[in-house]
């Protein structure tokens, strides 16, 4: 008797499980391959997972396993490399394999859909339509004319009908009295043979020599480390060319925000090649499409978020991460995967180069320039004629301010837009006020889920939690006390916009935060409004920091720089320095020179001081040194296990069992550190008490081989129950 089939099958569940099916009936077993899609009764649901393995025994008895339904693809649907890559990366992030695999696809796909692109419809007779007379439908005019321009060129799509002018409820007429119907087709333009459609821009010296060490193929990491405006863009459009001609895509990372129409038409201007963007705000249909593209090698550029970095492509030859210092490459939830990361690993398996770009670029990756892993390429100048900007700090301790605002800097805005430029004003707090205080007996409006402030918004009117979302009306008088003086505390975007409003009557100002840019293109709309370049006043958060080019804008003000220097995560100093690096980067980016205020209440922090008369890499340096004495990362490999429980005995006594465990197995040492369980820095978020238990590791492998043992033991463990626990594998974000 033959060996039976066995598939071993990924599904999303978050069990970290592979779950055995017999093939399906009357399925070819010999066409069961790895990757490739079926669907599976799972207890009374179906659900789509993923061939793992097609094997010839289960450690169940044959007779438990049910047949899955259906197998839905007839080829694997990623390309060999990348599913290694899921592979490897849900293994690496401690990730279920399942859930890790869906999250790398196209939300369709995980739905089932066919992985075949959506085509046009295209319009066509039917038999009985092509027999109709000459004549026919004479009382029906716009009919008659449809279908003399059916008889006349065979078929019509959506395009051709409105140039014709004819509605579509006359098609749908036609259809219905089963003389018209629609047929969908993809259209494959043909190759395009140019690859520019624009001349590149001639390179400085320095530019020059960057893109220079920049080899045309084979592995090779660059950190490309230069100044805000320096033509970093530049480099990968130039690199990008060189690529697509020898006939090789190029997939492109940006962070979150820094995906904007800007962007993409500055690609667009370039190449004439297709090409095509992965981001949050397109639908699944158009995510799918452009996946798919991609795949099949007719996008010839892909520019994407995070999870772009899981886009299969037919033939890459280049990949490339700019801003790579910025957080939203790590995945905060579910699979905590880096895309930076990610993207290195993916080069060094497909044998590409890798461009890491940024103004500040993150310690690990400068770590990793000196110690030789990276190539470390800078650019000192600004492109053109554009100059850097001059930073001046403002000592606010003593001054009085209105409403956030020292009279100087006041100053300073009036002259910028008498001068007929445009002044941006930072400050990274949305809302009107960070909360609302009673000045009597001292109540502040509290989160009743959280350890936090409400955050007062003044459009529409609330109290609300930025952390779970609580919402409230703002009360008449203080709950505590009924004094009815009750007051905002503190500034947010809001409150700026109306104290500017107040000085600037006859200037247009302009808020960009999420609150002010939920709509769809509302956030594209004010962009071009600045663009068109009149005198104009931006008050924003760091949605205004990243990658944008405002030509106008010639002085920039940072209202309250110091948020993050007295952070409790670790990283808090290093992203202060990056965000006032990057928003200083705005000022002054064209022909006219750019000036940056910055008020601090810690002008003599050595921190301070240091990032803002010695520039960045010293201020890297002196955080470096810090985390070298104090055993941080880049120096020490780092994993966070977080517990969150209703009760917080509970996810503290599971995470000091799994302490007892790994010490178990791993004895602490200088190989392998433990600290916790501690409470997380925000202790109580939406009723939960959340805790966290650090390891940190004088080597990668040490940690992935405790963390490997110690995952299916918490997810057996009786406590694991009573919370909701994770795994974050080099942890960005130590909240
Ligand atoms: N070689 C060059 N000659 C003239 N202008 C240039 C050159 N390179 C770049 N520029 C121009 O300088 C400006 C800034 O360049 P670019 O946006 O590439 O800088 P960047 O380093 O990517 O900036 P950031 O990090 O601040 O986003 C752009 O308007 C660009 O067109
Ligand atoms: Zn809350």
């Amino acid at each position: 008797m033959a060996a039976p089939t066995v598939l071993e099958i990924a599904l999303p569940t978050p069990l970290r499980r592979r779950f055995d099916y017999l093939p399906p009936e009357g399925v070819d077993t010999t066409l069961l391959k790895p990757g490739q899609r079926v669907r599976v009764p799972f207890g009374n649901q179906r659900l789509i997972g993923l061939i793992l393995r097609v094997k010839s025994e289960s450690s169940l008895p044959l007779q438990n396993l049910r047949p899955a339904e259906a197998l839905l693809d007839t080829k694997p649907l990623l390309p060999d490399d990348l599913w290694r890559l899921c592979l490897w990366a849900a293994d690496y992030y401690q990730h279920p394999i399942g859930d890790a695999l869906h999250t790398a696809l196209p939300v369709l796909l995980r739905q089932g859909e066919p992985d075949r692109e959506k085509g046009e419809p295209y319009w066509q007779l039917t038999t009985e339509g092509k027999g109709l007379p000459e004549g026919a439908l004479k009382r029906a005019p716009r009919q008659a004319e449809l279908l003399a321009a059916l008889q006349q060129r065979g078929a019509l799509n959506r395009a051709d009908l409105a140039a014709l002018g004819i509605a579509r409820s006359h098609v749908k007429t036609l259809e219905d009295k089963g003389l018209v119907f629609s047929r969908e087709q993809v259209l494959t333009p043909s190759p395009e043979p140019n690859i520019l459609r624009d001349t590149p821009l001639t390179l400085s010296d320095e530019q020059a020599a960057a893109l220079a060490q920049i080899p045309e193929d084979g592995f090779h990491i660059s950190l490309l480390d230069g100044t805000t405006g320096s033509g970093k863009t530049e480099i990968y459009l130039q690199a990008i060319a060189r690529t697509l001609s020898q006939g090789r895509q190029a997939l492109v990372l940006v962070p979150e925000i820094g995906l904007t129409p800007q962007t993409l038409a500055r690609f667009q201007r370039r190449f004439a090649q297709p090409v095509v963007a992965l981001h949050s705000g397109m639908n699944d249909r158009e995510r799918l499409d452009a996946w798919l593209q991609a795949r099949d090698g007719r996008a010839r550029i892909v520019i994407g978020t995070r999870s772009a970095i899981f886009t299969p492509m037919a033939d890459l030859g280049i990949l490339i991460v700019d801003e790579e210092h910025d957080s939203s490459f790590k995945q905060q939830d579910g699979f905590r995967y880096s895309a930076r990361d990610l993207a290195a690993l993916r080069a060094h398996r497909l044998n590409i180069p890798l461009i890491l770009g940024s103004a500040t670029p993150s310690l690990e990756s400068l770590h990793n320039a000196r110690t030789g892993r990276y190539h470390y390429l800078r650019l000192t100048h600004r492109a053109g004629n554009a100059r850097a900007p001059e930073l001046l700090t403002q000592d606010i301790r003593r001054q009085p301010l209105d409403e956030g605002f020292s009279r100087d800097t006041l100053e300073r805005i009036r002259t910028t837009l008498d001068a007929g430029n445009q002044v941006l004003v930072f400050l990274n707090r949305r809302g009107y006020a960070p909360t609302l205080e009673c000045p009597d007996c001292g109540w502040l409006a509290e989160c009743r889920h959280c350890d936090t402030r409400l955050t007062l918004h003044q459009t529409p009117r609330h109290l609300h939690c930025h952390h779970c979302d609580h919402q409230r009306a703002v009360p008449r008088a203080c709950p505590s006390c009924k004094s009815t003086r009750l007051q905002p505390l503190g500034q947010g975007t809001e409150r700026s916009e109306e104290a500017l409003q107040r000085h600037f009557p006859d200037t247009r100002v302009l808020r960009v935060d999420r609150d002010s840019t939920r709509q769809k293109n509302a956030f594209r709309d004010l962009v071009e409004e600045v663009h068109r370049g009149d005198p104009c006043i931006l008050v924003g958060t760091q949605m205004l920091a990243k990658g944008h080019h405002f030509a106008d804008v010639t002085l920039v003000v940072i209202l309250d720089s110091d948020a993050g220097l007295f952070s409790t995560d670790f990283r808090g100093p290093e992203r202060m320095g990056q965000l006032l690096l990057q928003v200083a980067g705005r000022a002054g980016r064209a022909d006219k020179p750019g000036q940056v205020i910055i008020q601090t209440h810690h002008a003599e922090h050595p921190l301070v001081r240091t990032l803002l008369e010695r520039g960045y890499h010293a201020f890297a340096e002196l955080i470096l040194s810090e985390r070298r004495l104090t055993g941080l990362p880049p120096f020490r490999h780092m994993a966070l296990i977080r517990a969150e429980s209703k009760r917080p005995e509970n996810a503290v006594a599971f995470l000091k069992q799994v302490r007892a465990l790994a010490e178990q197995r791993h004895p602490p040492g200088h190989e392998l550190g433990y600290l916790g369980p501690l409470p997380a820095m925000l202790e109580k978020r939406g009723d939960r008490f959340r805790y966290q238990l650090q390891v940190n590791a004088a080597n990668r492998g040490a940690l992935q081989k405790l963390l490997s043992q110690l995952a299916p033991e918490m997810e057996q463990h009786a406590l694991a129950k009573r919370n909701r626990w994770s795994i974050d594998v080099d942890p960005q974000d130590m909240g």
